[in-house]
């Protein structure tokens, strides 16, 4: 998952976007990217780094303009080299620089079809720049040199028709204006707001809500599965469904742990969802383990905090902050490779001692992926004193490979993949270990909007809505994107390997 966001605004906007980016920054720390559009020219900044490191201020003077659209990358497809930061542009048709949050599970097609029939070159192994071919390529087609709605529609339809997988993306057209979409399940998110000025209406668009609230836009409301949303640059917006067979299927690990909670995601509040998590959690508890000797309840910060508050109060027990966050690490899940998530771990959790001592403690996370967090956890509780280590997560066990735009791509690297819960729990080293049934996880979900029918829930179930993802697809994912392939296709730590082909200026 990465962070996407588009303003279409009456002021100059680089500020905004950048702001923006900084409240979506949870969503990718890999890389960042800026493109603004002004008299005629598009002005592009993209690095590796944060948000605060990959803009100086002589970047943020020369991006100029009052629309922008920017992007943090959590790459899920080619490697972590700065030439895959987004936003991408193309010059043709007209000059469009778009930024992709997802994963395209017929890249690879897609990429032969663009090459053999299209005649487009691709220059990187990201699957963005594949989307931004197709949708310039489908462009390309309308005749009109000042192309109306209608137009970027049918190009819209045509995407649709060829781009399978989870995508939501925000693109900037030179002179038309910007456009944003949703895959046809709406796997990821993404919202549309607008903000009222002395000059008139302002549009943006973000991947979630939080980035709207940050910068004073109301939310109109999520961009709906297979809708296209253009916004001209005289600040009219039109919409139009432009795929066929849409229906609502969100992926249910943004509401787990890749969302912030005060985000609202086809209008469910992220934060009540957790704590409904929680509140499962406990009912379940209850349940099996009626007679359990916990004397205290402790989070593992940050994402689990909301659900744990909740299970606590439902079994009538305290939640304690046994662990500390050094609030200057970021989130250890979504860093590149083992050995630095491993290692990053101690650092960015403390554990003070007196919650631990002779104490029967319940650990409470969202989720366990690879268990590279629970098991260090675990015996960090167990330094601390503690005589019982129990563990709870809010989510079922992680066992398959995710193809939507997280980056789980090899079910060996999941620890809870073909084991059973004892052994996990015997990993882990925990005395206990409980986790949220699935039927559980949906209803916690489900009881903020019942008009979503349906979840993608492959990580857990293993089944992948979108209909074409097999074996052999999942094999080839896990040999190019296992942490060993991964460390070896994006180890180009020193900047002069990278060769940009355009940045104009660069610095
Ligand atoms: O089993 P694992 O592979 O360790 O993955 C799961 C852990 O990673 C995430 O935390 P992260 O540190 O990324 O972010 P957070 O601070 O938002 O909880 C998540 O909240 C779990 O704690
Ligand atoms: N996490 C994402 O959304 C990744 C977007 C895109 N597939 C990339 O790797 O850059
Ligand atoms: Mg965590």
């Amino acid at each position: 998952m990465c962070g996407i966001v588009g303003i279409v605004g009456k002021y100059p906007v680089n500020q905004n976007i950048y702001d923006a980016l900084t409240v979506l920054q949870h969503r990718g720390q890999d890389a960042a990217g800026m493109v603004t559009l002004n008299e005629g020219r598009m002005f592009m900044r993209k690095a590796n780094g944060l948000v605060r490191d990959v803009f100086q201020t002589r970047h943020m003077h020369r991006l100029a303009g009052h629309v922008g659209i920017g992007h943090v990358r959590y790459p899920t497809a080619g490697c972590s080299s700065s030439a895959e930061a987004q936003p991408f542009y193309v010059n043709s048709p007209f000059g469009i620089a778009l930024a992709h949050n997802g994963n395209l599970t017929n890249a690879a097609t897609l990429k032969q079809e663009l090459y053999k029939t299209d005649r487009r070159h691709i220059n990187t192994s990201s699957d963005s720049e594949i989307l931004l071919n197709v949708f310039a390529h489908e462009l390309q087609k309308s005749t009109s040199l000042s192309p109306v709605a209608e137009d970027i529609f049918e190009a819209g339809r045509q995407v649709y028709k060829r781009c399978k997988g989870g995508y939501a993306a925000v693109a900037l057209i030179l002179g038309v204006g910007m456009v944003c979409f949703r895959d046809a399940s709406g796997i990821r998110p993404l919202v549309i707001g607008k903000r009222e000025t002395d000059k008139g209406t302002e549009y943006m668009t973000a991947s979630e809500s939080v980035a709207l609230d940050a910068l004073g836009f109301d939310l109109i409301r999520d961009v709906a599965p297979g809708e296209l949303v253009f916004v001209d640059f005289e600040g009219n917006m039109h919409s139009k469904v432009c795929a066929e067979n849409t229906r609502l299927t969100p992926c249910i690990f943004e509401q787990v742990y890749l969302a912030r909670p005060d985000s609202m995601i086809d209008n469910v509040s992220v934060y009540k969802a957790r704590l409904r998590m929680g509140e499962k959690l406990a009912e379940k508890i209850q349940r099996e383990w009626a007679d359990h000797d916990i004397d205290v309840v402790i989070p593992i910060p940050d994402t689990s905090t909301t659900s744990a508050m909740q299970l606590a109060h439902g079994l009538n027990l305290k939640m304690r902050h046994g662990f500390v966050k050094n609030r200057y690490i970021g989130r250890t899940f979504i860093m590149p490779g083992q050995q630095m998530r491993r290692k990053s771990v101690r650092k960015k959790l403390n554990a003070i001692e007196l919650e631990f001592k002779d104490k029967n403690v319940l650990l409470v996370d969202d989720s366990i992926v690879r268990g590279t967090t629970s098991h260090q956890i675990v015996d960090m509780a167990r330094e601390a004193g503690a005589k019982k280590v129990y563990f709870a997560s809010a989510a079922p066990p992680v066992r398959y490979p995710n193809v939507y735009g997280i980056d789980m791509p090899t079910a060996s690297e999941l620890v809870a993949h073909d084991k059973t819960i004892e052994e996990v729990e015997k990993i882990i080293g925990a005395d206990k270990l409980i986790y949220q049934d699935l039927d559980d996880l949906i209803e916690a979900v489900k009881e903020g909007n019942a008009d979503i029918e349906q979840f993608d829930t492959s990580v857990f179930t293993g089944e992948y809505i979108t209909g074409d993802v097999d074996q052999a697809y999942l094999d080839r994912l896990e040999q190019e994107r296992n942490d060993e392939a991964k460390s070896s296709s994006g180890a180009l730590e020193d900047v002069d390997m990278v060769m940009d082909i355009h940045n104009e200026g660069n610095v």
